[in-house]
C-alpha cells in the first residue's frame, strides 16, 4: 500500500492550445509546421478519456485557445465551442479555462462572460445576472482558488490591455492603452509582423497582450495573503513570462513586470504554466526557484500523439507525467 510520502496530496491536468476547428489542415504563418484542426478534437478527447481512467485529478488548467481563430470565416465559432464544450461533459473534475488571443478572435468578452469558458468564481452568479455581467464586462478575468489546504491556484488575464479580435471594445482605456503600446514599439502596418523587432522586443505583435496595473496590484496582494498564510503558489495564464521558456515573440508585452513579482515572492512561488508558443517550452529560474513550463501547442501534434499531461503535487515537488509531446519532469 503507498505510504503518505508516496501519495500525491492533490492533482491536477493540463492541456494548451486545442485550437479545434472544423477546417482543412494547413501550415501556420511562417509554414513551418502543420496544424491539424479536426484531429485536435480527437487529441482533446484523449487526454478527457486518460483523465477519466486515471482518476486522481482535482481539476484541469485548459491554458487557452481552445478553438481557432479561422472558425470566424465560416461564423462557425459557436458550433466549434459548443463540440469541445461537449468533450468536458459531465467530467469527474473540475475545469479552469483561460482565454487566449483565438478565445477573442472568435467572441467578446461579454460573450465569453456568459459562456462556459468563464470558470471564475462568480460564475454562477454571473450566469444569472446580467446587471453583473454588465460591470464585469470591462474587468480583467483573473482569480484565485484553493483546492488543497495550504495551496493556491492563480488564474491571469494575459490579454487585459489587448487589440486582440473583437475581445476589447475599440473605445475601451485596455484597447487604447494596447494600441498606444504596440504603435510605439511596432512600426509596421502589419502589427502582427516582428519585422525590425529585435530580440525580446519581437514580442510587440497584436496576436500578444499585457496586464493592466490593477491585475499586477492585485497579483501582488494574493501573493501577499499566500505568504501569510504559509501556502505555496502555481500560477498560470496563457501567455509565457519568462524570456528562456519560449519563443521570444510569444512573451507578454510587460513579461518582465510579472517576473518581478514572481521574483519578490520566489518563497510562495512554484511555478508558472502557460501555452501560446506551440512548440512548448521549459526554464527553472534557480535564482528564483521557479518552474517556467511552457505546454506544446495541441493543434500542432500530428495523429498518432498528443501533447497534454498530470501533474502530482507532493509537498516537495511537482511532477509532471506528460503524454507525447509533453516532456515528463519532476519539479522540486
Ligand atoms: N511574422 C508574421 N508576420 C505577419 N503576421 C503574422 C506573423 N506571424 C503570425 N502572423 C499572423 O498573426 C496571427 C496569429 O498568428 P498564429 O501563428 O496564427 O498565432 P497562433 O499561434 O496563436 O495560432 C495570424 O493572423 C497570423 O497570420
Amino acid at each position: 500500500m503507498a505510504t503518505t510520502e508516496e501519495r500525491p496530496l492533490f492533482s491536477f491536468g493540463i492541456i494548451a492550445d486545442v485550437q479545434y476547428g472544423d477546417l482543412d489542415d494547413a501550415m501556420n504563418f511562417t509554414q513551418t509546421k502543420k496544424r491539424y484542426y479536426r484531429n485536435a478534437l480527437y487529441l482533446l478527447r484523449e487526454a478527457v478519456q486518460h483523465w477519466k481512467e486515471e482518476n486522481r485529478i482535482q481539476f484541469v488548467l485548459q491554458l487557452g485557445d481552445i478553438i481557432d481563430g479561422f472558425n470566424t470565416r465560416r461564423k462557425n465559432s459557436e458550433n466549434a465551442l459548443q463540440a469541445v464544450l461537449k468533450e468536458f461533459q459531465g467530467v469527474p473534475f473540475g475545469l479552469h479555462h483561460i482565454w487566449g488571443n483565438h478565445e477573442f478572435y472568435n467572441f467578446s468578452r461579454s460573450y465569453l462572460m456568459k459562456s462556459p469558458l468563464f470558470t471564475g468564481p462568480e460564475s454562477q452568479d454571473i450566469a444569472s445576472n446580467l446587471k453583473e455581467v454588465v460591470k464585469k464586462e470591462a474587468d480583467a478575468v483573473y482569480y484565485d482558488f484553493s483546492p488543497y489546504n495550504g495551496y493556491r491556484f492563480v488564474i491571469l488575464d494575459n490579454y487585459d490591455i489587448s487589440m486582440c479580435g473583437i475581445g476589447r471594445d475599440k473605445d475601451s482605456p485596455q484597447y487604447k492603452k494596447a494600441g498606444e503600446i504596440l504603435r510605439q514599439m511596432n512600426k509596421n502596418e502589419e502589427l502582427n509582423s516582428p519585422d525590425g523587432l529585435f530580440g525580446v522586443d519581437r514580442r510587440f505583435v497584436l496576436f500578444n497582450g499585457g496586464m493592466g496595473e490593477e491585475q499586477l496590484q492585485w497579483l501582488r496582494e494574493t501573493l501577499e495573503v499566500a505568504r501569510q498564510r504559509g501556502e505555496k503558489v502555481v500560477i498560470s495564464g496563457h501567455v509565457p513570462v519568462h524570456p528562456n521558456s519560449c519563443y521570444v515573440m510569444c512573451l507578454l508585452w510587460n513579461y518582465q513586470d510579472v517576473l518581478n513579482i514572481l521574483q519578490d515572492f520566489s518563497d510562495v512561488v512554484l511555478a508558472y504554466f502557460s501555452g501560446h508558443d506551440h512548440g512548448g517550452g521549459y526554464h527553472f529560474d534557480s535564482g528564483n526557484e521557479i518552474h517556467h513550463v511552457t505546454l506544446p501547442g495541441v493543434i500542432e501534434v500530428p495523429p498518432g500523439s498528443n501533447a497534454f499531461g498530470t501533474v502530482d503535487v507532493f509537498s516537495d515537488r511537482l511532477v509532471m507525467h506528460g503524454v507525447g509531446q509533453l516532456e515528463s519532469r519532476v519539479m522540486k
